[in-house]
């Protein structure tokens, strides 16, 4: 009894588990309509600004071709009929009559069917073009992309969601739409027509025959929508293997990284089959479903004619009439079938476009979050974050001890008490950092790899945040106030004259040509002239490949000169040239009074500076004149207000507000 019991209560247990599965199923189902339905409405916004936009004007169009080719069909579904009756009749009046009409209305078909095609593709493009500059207004604005790559990392593969995805979903999405929204015109209309040949029995059977494969289709394509989205993932993954190996070949090829790079191209590759695999698995319930209602459609049109037929309503009709009376009915129910069926075709299509919009929609949303973010902690237009104000009379220590206004003279930035660290990441990189950078007093930020120098630039600028105190930069940032020279140089596409005018454009400028000319010859790249042909001539070039990586930071220089800004952040900017090429450029900046914070591991470019910023790794730093040589370790507590030497070509001003000797350390 008592192993009955226990074996009921298991029962019940497994029954409840069922239940409670299958609720979670549902609710995780509706959920995740509910949220693609959402996102979807959202990007249709997007599709459609106004009632007057071009997507909606188009898409009026479209419709209203759709219905007059439906008037076309529905007069080309009866030709057979008529056909049946002037051949049955041998009529040859109405025979001749009957087949020029019939080649009118077969042309008109073509020809709309062709506008159809064509205004659908237009609209395919218009929505891809609003999407896409939609995503990428956000994108672009501020360092938003800076975040979503490498900051955010919530979503995977942003670029394939703009270019691939979006397109995708525009394609498909104009080829269904239109079907589905005239269906009701259509199902109603012959709904009316198969009423009045087979009576209640045609559409109330084909109503009920579209209402059970719908719902078999509605579970089945819930986890396509999820496969597809798991796929266009992977697809991305695999597409940036590829990528990566096509951006660094040469590096891969001085590895004969060939065997590993195949099998882990291969893992990738192996990761997509597999999603494409489960997928084509659910695609295969979703087609068994599609299909059979197709074929069971094709014949509950003969099912539903048999009704009156046998009931003998038809009995007084001469063959010829009959048969002509059959196949126009046929024609009826068979296009009613069609219309309910293009609906369940549709649900293919229909996941795809789920699945895009899912992927599109989650970009949309992580960008609106992370502006919405730096909106309310980051000032862009100071470039600061938290709503700190400079107060006229803030006061920073000076060599000798005593305060001066910090407004006497004009700094790029200062620092006041700042504690930053990756983001994400409870490492700290530096500690209480009070560091601030005046005009004429060259800085240079020294420490071991990883110790957090370009991660200070990365605060500066204010791509990280920090965790503690206050950044504020006083001198904008953009080729006339603070330009930075990252690590990996940055090349735009296009052509030479690009290159050089970056981050500005022509219209921004005034192109110099002569000065372009002086500068490349300066630093020794007038031979790139000659390779391309002049300043304005795009190959197509990716630069990455086409110059060495001493080249690219020569023409990084060339850029620094040309738009000659009163700041510069030089992060390893002269690591891959000669010494000699490194004395020329900085001498150039020196030349040019723009003042410099660099990053660098080379003794040789300390004489290029005034000051010295060093980090040891665990989060103290210290500030020191360079001429001393003595930057001090971590730790060592401060220094005794050391300035800047008069031989490193400042004026006195300068000197005596910057050459602060400062240090902090954990201790
Ligand atoms: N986006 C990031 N997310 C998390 N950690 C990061 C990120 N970027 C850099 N780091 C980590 O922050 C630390 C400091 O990096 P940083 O680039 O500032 O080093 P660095 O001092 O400039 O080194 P190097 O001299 O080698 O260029 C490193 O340990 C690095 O791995």
């Amino acid at each position: 009894m008592s192993h009955f019991n226990s074996r009921a209560r298991g029962e019940q247990t497994t029954l409840y588990g069922a239940c409670a599965a299958t609720a979670a199923m549902v609710h995780a189902q509706v959920k995740f309509d509910l949220t693609f339905f959402k996102r979807f409405l959202k990007l249709c916004r997007w599709m459609f600004p106004s009632l007057c936009s071009k997507a909606a004007v188009m898409t009026l169009f479209l419709l209203l071709l759709s219905l007059l080719e439906q008037v076309v069909i529905y007069n080309i579904g009866l030709i057979a009929s008529k056909y049946f009756k002037v051949l049955g009749t041998k009529d040859r009046q109405g025979f001749t009559t009957h087949t020029i009409i019939s080649v009118v209305l077969i042309i008109a078909e073509a020809f709309l069917k062709s506008c159809i095609t064509y205004v659908a593709s237009m609209l395919h493009i218009t929505w891809r073009q609003s999407l896409c500059t939609r995503l990428h207004h956000t994108y672009f604005c501020n360092i938003l992309y800076y975040h979503v790559n490498v900051v955010d990392n919530t979503v995977d593969n942003p670029d394939q969601r703009m270019t691939q995805d979006v397109d995708k979903m525009t394609d498909t999405f104009s080829k269904v739409f239109v079907p589905i929204i005239i269906s009701p015109f259509k199902i109603g209309y012959y709904m009316y027509q198969a009423s009045i040949a087979t009576g209640y029995i045609g559409p109330v059977s084909v109503l009920c025959f579209f209402m059970v494969f719908s719902l078999i289709n509605k579970f089945l394509m819930t986890p396509v929508v999820h496969y597809v989205y798991k796929q266009e993932r992977r697809e991305g993954d695999f597409r940036f293997k590829h990528m990566q190996i096509r951006t660094y070949a040469e590096s891969a090829a001085f590895y004969r990284a060939g065997q590993v790079e195949e099998v882990k191209t291969n893992q990738k590759l192996d990761q997509l089959i597999g999603t494409q695999r489960r997928l084509i698995h659910w695609n295969f319930a979703l087609n068994f479903s599609i299909n059979t209602a197709d074929y069971l459609g094709s014949i509950l049109s003969y099912i539903a004619l048999a009704f009156p037929i046998f009931l003998g309503r038809y009995d007084n009709l001469a063959p010829a009439d009959l048969s002509a009376l059959i196949s126009k009915n046929a024609f009826v129910c068979i296009y009613l079938i069609n219309c309910f069926t293009t609906l369940i075709d549709q649900a293919k299509d229909v996941t795809d476009v789920a699945g895009c919009a899912h992927r599109i929609g989650q970009l949309t949303e992580v960008m609106g979050r992370i502006k919405a973010d730096q909106e309310d902690t980051y000032d862009f237009a100071s470039g600061t974050y938290s709503s700190f104000e400079l107060s006229p009379r803030h006061l920073w220590p000076d060599d000798s001890g005593s305060y001066q206004e910090m407004h006497a003279t004009e700094p790029a930035f200062h620092m006041d008490g700042v504690t930053y660290g990756p983001p994400k990441s409870s490492t700290v990189l530096c500690r209480d950092l009070s560091v601030q950078l005046q005009t004429g007093v060259n800085v240079l930020v020294t420490g071991d790899s990883g110790c957090g120098k370009t991660s200070l630039l990365r605060v500066i600028s204010g791509l990280w945040r920090p965790s503690k105190g206050r950044v504020n930069k006083l001198v904008a940032q953009g080729p006339s106030g603070v330009l930075y020279l990252p690590q990996k140089p940055y090349l735009t596409n296009g052509s030479l004259r690009d290159q050089i005018l970056f981050p500005c454009t022509e219209a921004e400028v005034v192109p110099d040509d002569d000065k372009m000319h002086e500068y490349l010859s300066l630093v020794g790249l007038d031979q790139l002239l000659e390779r391309l042909g002049g300043l304005d001539v795009d190959l197509d070039w990716n630069w990455y490949d086409e110059l060495s990586p001493g080249e690219m930071q020569r023409l990084s220089f060339v850029r620094l000169f040309f738009h000659k800004p009163r700041f510069a952040m030089l992060d390893e900017a002269t690591s891959q040239v000669s010494q000699e090429m490194e004395s020329l450029l900085y001498n150039t900046c020196t030349g040019m009074h723009i003042t410099l914070l660099s990053v660098g591991h080379r003794d040789s470019i300390r004489q290029f500076h005034h000051m010295m910023l060093h980090f040891d790794g665990t989060g103290s730093w210290t500030l020191t004149p360079t001429h001393s040589g003595d930057h001090g370790d971590s730790g060592s507590g401060g220094g005794d207000g050391g300035v800047v030497s008069e031989g490193a070509g400042l004026d006195s001003q300068h000197v005596q507000l910057s050459g602060v000797q400062a240090s902090h350390s954990e201790s």
